[in-house]
């Protein structure tokens, strides 16, 4: 328990106006939390705050996602060479700037997330990236884990690398405008894996980022991202997905993390790759809601999935028929798309000054139809253009 404090403060430090003044616990909400002898908050306004940022990131208005422009250096550069552009810091921030000064970007979007050096670049107009998005409404959020470390002993299994210096890195980027954090975990499947191991490694590691960010003030996105690489059926990724989810919760209940101020991001329960079975959306849906249901703590408020190299038409009809699941979801359920939300924007540019609005209509179309189905509202018309339907997979996605 080290210094942690176990007695109840008389007064709670109210932080943003360096004042002190008295709470009425009994009446908080969420006193019981505030009173527990083994939790650190000790703002009810700390608390609030990242209640708030998790709540509105998803739920304040049923349509919005999150845009993941999170994508690092390496891998913008292999986005980037599909299109024959140098990956050179001005096309990275040309493109971003394309993206978030679309003019209904906000209709659809809540947050997006930046990669380090995007927080720090200006749009044409002069703006910071970050004012740019807050002016809109929109929520900065920041990825702070370091990629991916070899398990050794395992059969190419991985741990995310990023802790030390975490705190200190959270504290800056809050005071640079961020609101949330994502790390990203990955696992796998085959016959021998995810090993026991990699399960409980990732879980932990997990935990330990969300612990360190909202003692920072940022709300964290939990990502167990499992990869859709093999020939596994939807059975044995639900399977998977249930024993990795359960295993995460349970590390985020043994950390003291606050779920009500977490958002999680998995992957939709989806069929290998190379599996020769096909399922239709709603077999995908039904697999992943159940999988959900059944690890998930209701206290989260929201789940935002990834994309995971399925193409951009097929993950908006994944997550349309999850939110038609006729089985209670208690929390809102939406999208933190990469690769869907940007393969057709980034084809439309070509890296062309003369593309910018074409580019711009193709994001804005992507993020308006997943915010449709983030409602359960999306209704295909048959004619998606070829770039949406083609797959985004990579084998053995890395950043
Ligand atoms: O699977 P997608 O939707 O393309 O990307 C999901 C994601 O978590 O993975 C990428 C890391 O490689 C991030 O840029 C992004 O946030």
């Amino acid at each position: 328990m080290g210094s942690r404090r176990r007695h109840t403060p008389r007064h709670i430090t109210n932080t943003s106006h360096r004042t002190t003044r008295p709470i009425n616990r009994a009446a908080h909400p969420l006193s019981g939390l505030l009173n527990h002898p083994n939790h650190r908050w000790e703002s009810a306004e700390t608390v609030g705050r990242l209640c708030v940022v998790a709540v509105c990131l998803n739920s304040q208005d049923d349509s919005s996602g999150i845009l993941a422009a999170d994508e690092s250096t390496g891998t913008m550069g292999k986005r980037l060479q599909k299109i024959n552009v140098e990956n050179i810091e001005e096309n990275r921030r040309c493109f971003r700037d394309l993206l978030f000064s679309s003019e209904s970007i906000s209709d659809s979007v809540g947050g997006v997330i930046f990669f380090h050096e995007t927080l720090y670049q200006k749009s044409d107009s002069g703006k910071l990236f970050p004012k740019l998005i807050k002016d809109k409404g929109i929520v900065v959020g920041i990825k702070v884990d370091k990629g991916t470390a070899a398990l050794n002993g395992t059969d190419g299994e991985t741990t995310t690398q990023g802790l030390d210096g975490l705190s200190e890195r959270c504290a800056q980027y809050k005071k640079d405008g961020c609101d949330f954090a994502k790390w990203r975990c990955v696992l796998k499947i085959s016959n021998s894996c995810p090993s026991p191991l990699a399960i409980q490694e990732n879980a932990n590691v997990l935990a330990r980022y969300a612990s360190i960010c909202q003692q920072n003030g940022l709300v964290p996105i939990v990502e167990p991202e499992i990869l859709p690489d093999g020939d596994h059926d939807l059975q044995r990724c639900q399977y998977v997905t249930e024993k990795v989810l359960a295993a995460v919760y349970k590390s985020l209940s043994e950390h003291h993390v606050y779920l009500e101020g977490t958002l999680l991001k998995p992957n939709m329960v989806t069929a290998g790759h190379s599996c020769p079975t096909k399922y239709t959306p709603q077999q995908v849906a039904m697999a992943t809601v159940t999988a959900l249901r059944r690890t998930v703590p209701a206290a989260v408020p929201g789940i935002c999935f990834l994309s995971g190299g399925q193409s951009e038409e097929e993950a908006s009809l994944n997550l349309n028929a999850i939110n038609q699941v006729p089985l209670s979801r208690p929390w809102k359920l939406t999208f933190s798309y990469g690769r869907a939300l940007q393969a057709s924007a980034l084809a439309a540019w070509q890296g062309k000054a003369a593309n910018r609005k074409a580019a711009q209509e193709a994001f804005c179309t992507r993020a308006k139809i997943n915010g449709l189905a983030a409602k359960g509202e999306y209704k295909p018309t048959g004619s998606a253009d070829q770039a949406s339907t083609q797959s985004l997979y990579t084998a053995s996605y890395v950043y």
